[in-house]
């Protein structure tokens, strides 16, 4: 009742009644119109004597759901429709992009971002014809329910199906090779090789032949005919990790590579052409490699065409009691060790650290617990220290400024020294902390009582003696 020709509706198909009405007040008040659907059947049955302008639906619906319906929109040329869903996965994202959907909005969503979502859509029209309805999607490991993850699946999802290059960055063990397979398999090379190249773990004389191949006798040692990586990948991804790491001089012969798509084996003289996807990954600064004359900028800018940015773990920390429950499952299912769980405090505790090694430190955490805890409940008692002994900058320091006084006076107990200046510190925290409950205190260090009451007393026959 409220179609007029001019002024085209945006249609909006969830069976969550209060999403529904949260989304269409939005946009109403964004000064367009909303007509609401509970269903995919209620969509199909409307379409009958009109279209929208722009149709936003949940993926997962009672009857049908909203890639199938998206999918049967495709087929009849309308659009464009917007996904929406509480299942941010890669899989169910890049399915979403795939059917043809223009967007995806994660639930929950920010309304204004939803508005802003609609609006770019609604600018956008005509929509391209449909993609290619794939339904069989691959599982993938690549968790995370973060809001940044869910960033990096709905850019992995957009651009899986493109052939342009990626570049991945974020520290150590973020997960950057995942991205990549995941970049991969959600693309129209899935069944084509994934072939991986560290670019760091290989001397830098070797890295030439082992990305373009040699012939035989091109060096010594080289006896054989040898396919480099390139070749290896032919049809799919060739993933270069640790990309800031390349010399200068494999840097020059790879951008040559890039822009012409041609290249030599090391001693060859048959021109190859290869097919080959690159992902590349680095955790260093790119940008600031450039500026040090360290990384070619033409080269950086043909990798860096889309990027990719994976947050350290300690930055998305909603991820952690996710990721930690699924690496102890999965450890003790490889080792066939007794499932066991994390109680409620152990994952709080765990998700207060710092991972320096990001998911790759917390996935061997994991492990180690699924050996090592007693019971088969996980405690925090069984999670061992987590915070790092103050490193730089504190009493580390102070304390080496006072030893090389000492050693350069002469000073012949030094060691003895400090340990007793060491524990008092802890004894006098620890005591402090529990009103100077002795056996409280020596829990709280993880030393015995006995222990405790020595080092007491040890101190008092020397108190004296200053450290
Ligand atoms: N989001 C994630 N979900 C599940 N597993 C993850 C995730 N991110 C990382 N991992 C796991 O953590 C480990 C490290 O990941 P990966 O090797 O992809 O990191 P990386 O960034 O490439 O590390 P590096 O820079 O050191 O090569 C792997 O075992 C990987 O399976």
């Amino acid at each position: 009742m409220h179609m007029t020709e001019s002024h085209p509706e945006i249609w909006i198909a969830d069976d969550d009644r209060g999403v529904r009405y949260v989304l269409a007040e939005a946009l109403r008040d964004a000064g367009l119109l909303v007509r609401e659907f509970s269903s995919g059947e209620e969509v199909r049955a409307a379409l009958r004597e009109a279209r929208p302008a722009l149709l936003l639906t949940d993926v997962r619906m009672p009857g049908e759901g909203g890639l199938a319906l998206l999918s049967a929109l495709k087929a009849q040329g309308v659009g464009p429709v917007i996904v929406m869903s509480a299942y941010t996965d890669v899989a169910t994202t890049a399915a979403a992009y795939r059917a043809g959907a223009v967007d995806y909005l994660a639930k929950p969503f920010d309304l204004d971002q939803a508005v802003a979502a609609v609006q770019r859509a609604l600018a956008d029209v005509p929509a391209t014809a449909a993609a290619p309805v794939v339904d069989v999607v691959p599982a993938h490991a690549l968790l995370g329910e973060s809001a940044a993850m869910r960033e990096v699946f709905r850019l992995i999802g957009r651009v899986a199906a493109s052939d342009l290059n990626v570049l991945i960055t974020g520290e150590t063990g973020t997960g950057k090779e995942l991205v990549a397979r995941a970049l991969h398999e959600e693309s129209a090379r899935r069944g084509k090789p994934f072939v991986a190249l560290n670019t760091a773990a290989i001397p830098s004389e070797l890295l030439e032949s082992e990305l373009f191949g040699h012939e035989a006798g091109a060096f010594t040692g080289a006896t054989r005919r040898h396919a480099g990586r390139f070749e290896q990948a032919e049809g799919g991804t060739l993933f270069l990790d640790e990309i800031g790491d390349m010399p200068l001089a494999l840097q020059t012969r790879l951008l040559r590579v890039l822009a012409g798509g041609e290249f030599y084996r090391v001693g060859g003289r048959e021109l190859m052409r290869g097919n080959v996807r690159i992902v590349a990954a680095t955790h260093q600064d790119l940008d600031g490699r450039v500026a040090a004359g360290q990384f070619r900028p033409d080269l950086k800018h043909r990798l860096d065409v889309v990027r990719i940015e994976l947050p350290p773990l300690r930055e998305r920390r909603t991820d952690i009691p996710l990721l930690a429950q699924h690496f102890l499952a999965a450890a003790a299912q490889e080792l066939r060790l007794p499932p066991k769980r994390f109680s409620k405090a152990a994952l709080k505790a765990i998700a207060q650290r710092d991972f320096p090694g990001n998911v790759r430190e917390l996935e061997n955490l994991c492990r180690r617990l699924a050996v090592i805890a007693a019971g088969t409940e996980i405690l925090p008692a069984d999670l061992g220290s987590s915070a790092a002994v103050p490193a730089a900058g504190g009493w580390t320091d102070a304390l080496r400024e006072w030893a090389t006084q000492a050693i350069a006076e002469g000073e012949l107990d030094i060691h003895t020294r400090a340990r007793e200046a060491l524990d008092q510190t802890l004894l006098q925290a620890a005591l402090a902390a529990h009103d100077g409950h002795r056996q409280h205190a020596a829990a709280a260090l993880g030393v015995g009582r006995n222990t405790l009451t020595r080092k007491l007393g040890a101190s008092r026959k020397r108190r004296p003696t200053k450290p």
